[in-house]
């Protein structure tokens, strides 16, 4: 994060989604931001989001020279929007430059809460957390961040800042979406919910680990990832079990601002941090390693069945139609055997342009 540096005369487009988290996102903002912007003289516009794509669609015909900022106060799922609208524009490497911004207003919050831990500042929570972020657009403080490139089976084409999830962690986002109103602790409902009738996802995973050798380069990695139709190379490593409890691939320290997933994890340190529980763990177990998560203690907890490695590429080919799969906590496929392919890169360069479905590449970003 740089040092502070808040141009004069910045100019800031909020997007709000009044439906987010608990339903009160536009009083969090009216309540605690609204104050702090004023206090610190930067003029921004507000825009209420009306309905899903409402955001992506805004952004994609924006006049982006008019804004020093986007700003999202919402869950992760309206800057996932964002982005991808920033993506599907002709001028995607000069728009993807745009400085985001986030403000929880979700029940997961998971880049808001992962943005305020990079900061170095102690763990907070709900209205702690909102004005922790309103601090950090205030001051105009700006880093760059991975993205993540996602092609699918379908041919559709993602670009994703946090996470790709199939089996246990993307069942209980999608399921738990019914507690929302009850805030963060939807997660540990749905999860004990989900514990209940514990599942087995069967499919194969393969992922290209990253080496001691590696250099931080900045080089277009959409070279990462083979065609879908085309077997993993050499140097990829292929999972020999293809029983799963979930498989979890995040670049962000935080899946929720309770739940510290990735410890070292840096918002532009070039990896995916994959997990994988495979089948036969106990659900007592699977509960240590969820509420050990808080405190970001689960890789202690010497659980067999738990693999965390770090990787640049990755492939996941559900074999069973059973499971979603989620990206950046959004529903993306319901798994009719889909392939997945992703890779992960540092910024600087960015995928080829549009088509949207072609090759598999990692951009950056600046949050
Ligand atoms: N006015 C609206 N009405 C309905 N849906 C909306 C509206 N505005 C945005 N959306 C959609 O709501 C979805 C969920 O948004 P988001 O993830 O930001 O909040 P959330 O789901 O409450 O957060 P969390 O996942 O942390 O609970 C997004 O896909 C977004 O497109």
């Amino acid at each position: 994060i740089s040092e502070p540096q808040r141009p004069r005369g910045m100019r800031v487009m909020i997007l709000v989604n009044p439906h987010s988290g608990r339903g009160q996102a536009l009083q969090l903002f009216t309540g605690h931001v609204q104050g702090m912007l004023t206090e610190a003289a930067i003029p921004y516009t507000l825009v209420i989001t009306e309905h899903q794509n409402h955001a992506r669609e805004l952004v994609r015909k924006a006049d982006l020279s008019q804004w020093d900022a986007l700003v999202i106060m919402s869950g992760d799922g309206l800057l996932f929007e964002v982005i991808n609208g920033l993506m599907d524009r002709e001028d995607w490497q000069e728009a993807i430059q745009t400085p985001l911004g986030i403000l929880p207003g979700g029940s997961g919050n998971a880049l808001a809460a992962s943005v305020h831990h990079y900061s170095q500042s102690p763990p907070a929570w709900n209205e702690e957390l909102l004005l922790s972020c309103g601090f950090m657009l205030c001051k105009g403080l700006v880093g760059s961040m991975d993205l993540v490139s996602i092609h699918l089976a379908s041919r559709q084409r993602l670009f994703s800042f946090l996470s790709l999830a199939w089996g246990f962690v993307a069942d209980v986002d999608i399921e738990s979406e019914k507690y929302r109103h009850v805030g963060a602790i939807r997660f540990l409902m749905g999860t004990l919910v989900r514990l209940a009738t514990l599942k087995v996802y069967q499919g194969r995973l393969a992922y290209l680990p990253v080496k001691e050798s590696d250099s931080k380069t900045r080089a277009l990695l959409d070279t990462l990832l083979p065609g879908l139709d085309q077997p993993v190379p050499e140097s990829w490593t292929v999972v020999r079990e293809e029983d799963f409890v979930l498989v979890l691939a995040i670049y962000q320290s935080h899946l929720a601002e309770d739940l510290w997933t990735a410890p070292g994890a840096m918002a532009d340190d070039g990896l995916i941090h994959l997990f994988y529980v495979t089948a036969g763990i106990s659900r007592p177990a699977l509960l240590r390693l969820f509420l050990a998560m808080e405190k970001g203690a689960h890789l202690a907890c010497g659980c067999p069945h738990l693999v965390y490695e770090k990787v640049k590429a990755l492939r996941l080919e559900p074999l069973t139609p059973q499971g979603m799969i989620t990206v950046d906590g959004e529903m993306v496929e319901e798994a009719h055997f889909p392939v997945l392919g992703g890779s992960c890169g540092e910024p600087g360069q960015a995928p080829p342009p549009v088509p949207p479905y072609i090759r598999a590449a990692a951009s950056s970003e600046e949050a």
